[in-house]
């Protein structure tokens, strides 16, 4: 008992020494940062807000007191300036992803998690044509099948009904319900029907319950979104430590509910490729273009550990980020029921009646009202909206014009710079019509009256009784083109983008068509004003809940 007190006493001592020397040595000339807190002395101030599931918000709070650059880990530097995204994520630099990726991945990479940029490089280049517009385009159907489960299931829950015997969710007896973990159940049938031809059936099952097998080979059933949410945050929670420590912590919480759903997480991937490579689907799926057999460009093919990783990485990255966006989109539309009602009427107008509700994304992509409805609902709430940790290489950089040395982890908030008032008038307001060009065939062309203080050019505020009249100047114009990056840019910016813009096109047209969308008083909805959205950030930003009134619209048959 005495040697283990005199253990602990000994580990506590050194780390303290160790940190509080690390500070003042100062080798990498950090301490001309302003940091939060403790923040420059320990990670621990950042796993806390990680914990907390408010990370994004902790960094911005800190960004409001010390500045445009502060110090948010004793190795982590945070900048806001909204050239430091390009210096930081660009191509044509030397800058890595952080260790932190590595720590995530659990010795096992996947193109999202690794480092080396010869190994992303190599595994991006045999991933790029599962994401060609032919492959994407291949896959409509399967996304509209799914959604006409979704439109089926929306029609039950409005109606008080269940699903299933298994469905374990409620309608209140005023009709309201919460409509995010059916969005996320469509998007987990969404990816698997595309990826494996085997979905997860959720949607038919009202409940989010799949196969997960084990290394060992056992399989059993799981709910899918806890595993990738308790999981995510678990292994987010860790890797933000130096590689011996997150290792003992994960060991010391090996029997924590995060650590199994991890486990049960990876177990949805294995258990999809497993079953997948022993079928041969009708029509081929996203995974045959995967290099499961030698071919002249790749001669090894992947492994089946390369797979499993590649395909939890989609089932992650194609499932939440989704889910995540068409959420904020769904609170968007139904907390401005003017910009509801005007997007309703384009699609009324532009889709064939026979393709109602459910278009197809050739009939849908070149409604640009539809487009800057997804645009802006991505810069008020980019599904990812923390700082993306990125590793100084020898070479150093020059980041918003300070001099990074070697081996430093950088990042810059995505959130900041969507919600930066120079850069976007009014930036906290949902206002599609920013996106829409000043021509004379929409309600944009009206000349600015007004010039808001906070910027330097003319802005005429959205005016509800008028349409929501905007006036986009040039300026801000491109600033929505440069500075809106919710699929990040550069070597590293998602891979899935216009998959994405595909899924999301099909269903939010057709949840418009269907039914008329209200926030639900009461539970995270008000009266007359437009509620905050509870948030959880894991490594997502994932919102917590949104209760909503949802009414059939005539004519509709599900
Ligand atoms: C609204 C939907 C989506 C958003 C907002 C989004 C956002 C992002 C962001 C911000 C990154 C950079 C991550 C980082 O550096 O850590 C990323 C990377 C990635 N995304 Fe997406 N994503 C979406 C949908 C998808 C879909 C549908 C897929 C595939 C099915 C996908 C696959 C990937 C992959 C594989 C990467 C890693 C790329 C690389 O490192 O080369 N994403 N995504």
């Amino acid at each position: 008992m005495i040697s283990l007190v005199l253990l602990v006493v000994v580990v506590v001592l050194t780390t303290t020494l160790y940190t509080v020397g690390r500070y003042f040595h100062d080798s990498k000339k950090l301490r001309r940062f302003p940091s939060p807190s403790f923040a420059a002395f320990s990670p621990l101030w950042l796993m806390y807000h990680s914990w907390r599931a408010r990370q994004y918000k902790a960094v911005q709070a800190a960004h409001e007191k010390y500045g445009p650059v502060v110090r948010i880990s004793p190795n982590h530097v945070s900048f806001t300036a909204p050239g430091a995204y390009k210096d930081i994520y660009g191509f044509g630099n030397s800058i890595i992803k952080d260790d932190m990726y590595f720590h995530m991945s659990g010795g096992n990479p996947s193109m999202a998690t690794a480092t080396d940029k010869h190994m992303h490089a190599e595994k991006r280049r045999s991933l790029a044509h599962v994401f060609s517009a032919k492959e994407i385009t291949a896959m409509e159907p399967r996304v509209q099948e799914m959604v006409a489960k979704l439109l089926r299931d929306i029609h039950i829950k409005s109606a008080g009904g269940k699903v299933s015997d298994l469905d374990p969710y409620e309608t209140y007896p005023d009709g309201t319900f919460d409509i995010r973990p059916w969005l996320n159940m469509l998007t987990y049938d969404a990816i698997s029907a595309m990826f494996f031809s085997n979905t997860y059936g959720m949607l038919d099952k009202g409940v989010d319950l799949c196969p997960s097998r084990s290394a060992s080979g056992a399989t059993k059933w799981v709910h899918g979104m806890d595993s990738f949410h308790s999981g995510g945050a678990f292994n987010t929670l860790f890797s933000h430590l130096p590689l011996a420590w997150n290792n003992v912590g994960r060991r010391i919480f090996r029997f924590a509910h995060g650590a199994s759903a991890l486990s049960n997480f990876a177990g949805m991937s294995r258990h999809q490729v497993h079953t997948r490579l022993r079928a041969q689907p009708a029509e081929p799926d996203l995974f045959s273009r995967l290099p499961t057999a030698p071919t002249e460009k790749r001669a090894v093919p992947m492994s089946f550990d390369e797979l499993v990783a590649e395909c939890a990485t989609m089932l992650d990255a194609g499932n939440d980020t989704t889910q995540t966006a068409l959420t904020n989109c769904i609170y968007h539309l139904a907390a401005h029921p003017i910009v509801q009602t005007k997007l309703r009427n384009i699609l009324l107008e532009e889709v064939p009646p026979t393709s109602q509700p459910i278009a197809s994304y050739q009939e849908l992509k070149h409604i640009a009202y539809l487009r800057a409805v997804l645009d802006e609902s991505f810069r008020c709430r980019p599904p990812v909206a923390r700082g993306l940790p990125r590793r100084t290489t020898a070479a150093g950089a020059v980041i918003a014009g300070h001099c990074i040395p070697a081996g430093v982890t950088i990042s810059a908030p995505i959130w900041n710079v969507h919600h930066n008032a120079e850069l976007f008038p009014e930036p906290d307001s949902f206002v599609p019509e920013r996106w829409m060009p000043n021509d004379n065939s929409n309600s944009n062309s009206v000349p600015p009256t007004s010039t808001s203080s906070s910027t330097n050019y003319a802005y005429r505020a959205p005016d509800p009784s008028d349409n929501y009249t905007y006036y986009t100047t040039p300026q801000e114009a491109h600033n929505l083109k440069t500075h809106v990056l919710p699929f990040h840019l550069g070597p590293r910016a998602c891979i899935g983008r216009n998959l994405a813009y595909m899924e999301l096109s099909i269903v939010i047209a057709a949840l418009l068509l269907g039914f008329e969308w209200e926030l639900a008083g009461g539970r995270g909805g008000g009266e007359g004003h437009t509620p905050a959205l509870e948030t959880v950030e894991r490594f997502n930003c994932n919102v917590k809940e949104l209760f909503v009134k949802v009414k059939g619209r005539e004519g509709m048959v599900f």
